[in-house]
C-alpha cells in the first residue's frame, strides 16, 4: 500500500480534499489494471496452448467463427467499444492477421 501523496498539482483538483479522493481513486485503478494485465497475461497463455494444440494436429493457428463469438460477447457487454477492446486483446494472443 502506497502512501497517498496527490496534490492538486498532481491531480488537477482545486481542493486538497478532492486531490485526496482523486490519488485513493487512482490507487485503486492502479491495482484494478495490474489485475486486468495479469488476466489478459493469463488470457495470453491459455490462448497459446489452444493454438499450439490446433497447429500442432494440422490446423491452423486462426479460427474466425471463435473469434466472432469472443467479439460478440465484448460487444453485447460493453457496446461498440469492446469490439475494439476484443479485437486488440485477440491480436495480442494470436498476433496480427
Ligand atoms: C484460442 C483459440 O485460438 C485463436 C485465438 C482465440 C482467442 O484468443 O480467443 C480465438 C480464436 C482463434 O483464432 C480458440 O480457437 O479458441
Amino acid at each position: 500500500m502506497t502512501t497517498n501523496t496527490a496534490t492538486p498539482e498532481k491531480t488537477g483538483a482545486r481542493t486538497a480534499e478532492a486531490a485526496t479522493l482523486i490519488g485513493d481513486a487512482r490507487e485503486r485503478i492502479d491495482a484494478l489494471d495490474d489485475r486486468i494485465i495479469g488476466l489478459i497475461q493469463e488470457r495470453m497463455a491459455v490462448s497459446a496452448v489452444i493454438q499450439e494444440s490446433r497447429i500442432s494436429s494440422g490446423g491452423r493457428r486462426v479460427n474466425l467463427a471463435r473469434e466472432m463469438e469472443v467479439l460478440g460477447h465484448y460487444r453485447d457487454a460493453l457496446g461498440k467499444p469492446g469490439t475494439s477492446l476484443a479485437m486488440t486483446m485477440l491480436e495480442l494472443c494470436r498476433g496480427r492477421i
